[in-house]
């Protein structure tokens, strides 16, 4: 009996996924699930690989701490280079291990993984319901130089479940330069897309421009906090950044040096006739005492505000007190990871300490940090992940909030805001799952016309909670997926190449190791593999202004700039100018031509939605469009820019910091995606 024409599609939609390679990057919240979907869509060959020992070497100490090497992962590494064992295969790229706060949506983890390879036990666990699976599994950074264009070339689709733009943007390259189409995800709490990705035929994940995170003016930060979130960014950003982090780093920390208005050393340079105890008392009493009485003698800052209290050691630990809380710490408790609230047994995270008791916590995370952590101290940076920072800032942020009268909140909340976490739903993810083998099976059917980018909202919208949108074409003037050149308004005469560098081609570029020319001159290569007088030429040349490069950069030359990792290449054309505004144009540099993240004002729809993205500096996960307001237009939901209060007029730079608010925000409507043209 002839098939009927419908049957006869099934069954090549049904061959096209059988024969498929797929690459899946990332194996978290949204990767369980599409592993779990995959295998139960007919994916027969699943390779889940892991690069891990090679990868090694180019992780940090931290990084190399938390991997836990177990003879499976020696054993899969062994496997083969690209999978071909199986002919077709699925391959499933990770760098991080198993966490507890993974396991109530990472479903294919249990207690006993923690620690463990996700990649890895990711595959394990679906290999036993699947047995007949082709699944290799990568435990390693997909940046790692030997996922290059060749190995993503292998593919018939690559499936994104990632966190961060980083990661996302050097995979989109990849995919544009191995013609290989990517299936783009991203979900925040209820809210998620699923975008494809198809060179050519449909924009690249890096066509429209990405939101920023929320920034704060530096004066309610240094001086006139209203809110937790306010106090939190100055405990984060400024104080746990001053105490522990980089010493030469810029820091809008507004204390003064010292008390007595002399210039001697810094205050927060510990004495060497001082103990610890000394040392973290006189740090609370400047920052928390001094400093906001020196504040207070501005009468104008206070005259319509209401005007903080500073606050002492002796009036918040009197001095038995203090004597205590030396103490009361539990010397038998020597834990593994040092924890300020462990030692002076305080057990509940979601408990809201008193101020004496954040006090004590802070001046115990002090002394833990100087005491267990020393050798890290100059080269911390906040993670949420670090139970002693969160200590050391959830504490900061209270006094302070105390200070201000400000409520409040427990080291939970605190965690919370301080990691912009949004807490993720399961089924936000298994949905997007979901929408990524659709799409995934029309890619591999070949139908472009029949892709769809999908949005999960958290509110129906005309009735729906899932939007559908045809995909629009490249964007003509992107500089990562056509040749347009970009535009680079420099002062030749003072800018280093080194700035250029940094703040350009790696900062706003996204060039992991790039090359620059000038004309055919040579005048910069990042990498292994230099040649010793080679890397000491480009280190002098990196300190060199444009203006004397060997090939000089003046009004008009053409840089190009390449990463061969990424396979990108683009050219910068240079406009000199002599002045910059140092308030709106920090960088003193102007890069036109790319893909700018969008700083609109947003309005909030009246709505009660969380939409902060990812943690960190890792965001943009969500474009959503709103189709039901404005159709064909472009809106994005998950960058929160709170409109500048009123500040005073000496704060200029802004301290970046993620939405704290609970509100749906959008922004204003932007004209130019009203004008983008549709697939035809
Ligand atoms: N460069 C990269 N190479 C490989 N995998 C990556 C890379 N960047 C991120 N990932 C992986 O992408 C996954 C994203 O998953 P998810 O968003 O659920 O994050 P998570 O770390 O599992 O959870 P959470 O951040 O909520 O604690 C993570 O497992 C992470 O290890
Ligand atoms: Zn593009």
């Amino acid at each position: 009996m002839a098939s009927s024409p419908a049957s006869a599609s099934a069954a090549s939609e049904e061959e096209a996924v059988k024969a498929a390679k797929v690459l899946m990057v990332g194996a978290g919240g949204i990767g369980c699930e599409l592993l779990k979907t995959l295998a139960l869509s007919g994916f027969r060959n699943i390779h889940i690989m892991n690069c891990y020992a090679a990868a090694l070497d180019s992780f940090t100490a931290d990084m190399k701490a938390s991997i836990h090497m177990t003879s499976f992962e020696v054993d899969v590494l062994h496997l083969d280079q690209f999978g071909n064992r199986h002919g077709v295969f699925f391959v499933q790229i990770d760098l991080d291990t198993i966490e507890v706060s993974n396991l109530n949506r990472q479903f294919l983890f249990r207690q006993s993984h923690v620690g463990q390879s996700k990649a890895h036990v990711a595959r394990d666990a679906v290999l036993k319901f699947r047995p007949n699976i082709n699944i290799i599994s990568y435990h390693a950074n997909v940046k790692d130089a030997q996922f290059n264009v060749e190995f993503f070339k292998q593919f018939n689709v690559v499936l994104n479940g990632l966190d961060n733009l980083d990661a996302r943007r050097h995979v989109n390259r990849l995919c544009l330069a191995a013609e290989v189409p990517l299936v783009e995800s991203g979900t925040t709490g209820f809210l998620g897309q699923v975008t494809v990705h198809v060179k050519g035929k449909t924009e690249c994940y890096e066509c429209q421009p990405k939101p920023v995170p929320k920034s704060y003016p530096v004066c309610t930060i240094t001086s006139t906090p209203s809110k937790f979130v306010h106090c939190i960014v100055w405990a984060k950003e400024l104080l746990f950044a001053k105490m522990f982090g980089d010493k030469n780093q810029d820091n809008d920390l507004n204390v003064r040096s010292n008390e007595s208005g002399t210039s001697k050393s810094d205050v927060f340079e510990r004495n060497a006739d001082e103990d610890l105890d000394q040392y973290a008392r006189r740090i609370y009493d400047h920052v928390f005492g001094y400093n906001i009485e020196v504040a207070l003698e501005n009468e104008e800052t206070w005259k319509n505000r209401r005007r903080p209290n500073p606050i002492y050691i002796r009036d918040t630990l009197p001095e038995e007190a203090i004597r205590q809380n030396g103490s009361s710490r539990d010397i038998n408790n020597e834990q593994e990871e040092p924890s300020a609230m462990v030692s002076l047994g305080l057990r509940n995270p979601q408990e809201i300490w008193s101020l004496a008791d954040n006090s004590r916590v802070f001046l115990e995370a002090l002394k833990l940090f100087f005491e267990k952590r020393e050798k890290e101290i100059g080269n911390l940076v906040f993670d949420k992940d670090d139970q002693l920072a969160v200590e050391f800032v959830t504490t900061a942020a209270n006094i302070r909030a105390s200070s201000f009268g400000i409520p409040l909140h427990s080291l939970f909340e605190a965690k919370g805001v301080a990691g912009n976490i949004v807490h993720a739903v399961a089924t936000t993810n298994a949905i997007i799952a979901g929408l990524i083998v659709i799409e995934a099976i029309k890619v591999l059917h070949g139908d472009y016309k029949k892709y769809r980018m999908t949005y999960c909202l958290e509110h129906p919208s005309r009735k729906m909670l899932l939007m559908p949108i045809e995909p629009f074409e490249p964007n003509k003037s992107c500089y990562v997926c056509s040749e347009t050149p970009l535009l680079l308004e420099v002062n030749t005469k003072t800018t280093k190449l080194r700035e250029v560098i940094e703040k350009i081609i790696k900062s706003k570029l996204g060039m992991n190791l790039p090359l620059v020319m000038i004309g055919s001159t040579l005048v910069f290569e990042d990498g292994e593999g230099l040649e010793e007088d080679e890397a000491a030429n480009y280190a002098l040349n990196l300190e060199k202004v444009l203006a004397e490069l060997p090939a000089p950069v003046v009004n008009d030359t053409k840089l190009t700039v390449e990463d061969f990792q990424q396979e990108l290449s683009c050219s910068i054309n240079i406009k000199h100018r002599d002045e910059f505004d140092e308030e709106k144009e920090p960088d003193g540099m102007v890069l036109s031509g790319w893909s700018a993240p969008v700083e609109k004002q947003v309005t909030s729809n009246g709505g009660n939605q969380s939409v902060a993205s990812s943690s960190g500096a890792d965001y943009a996960d969500g474009i959503v469009e709103d189709i039901s307001t404005k159709p064909g237009m472009k809106r994005k939901l998950d960058e929160v820019l709170e409109s500048k209060e009123n500040c005073d007029a000496s704060s200029s730079a802004q301290v970046v910091e993620d939405d704290d608010d609970d509100d749906l925000v959008m922004l204003d409507e932007n004209p130019k995606l009203a004008k983008k043209k549709r697939l035809q």
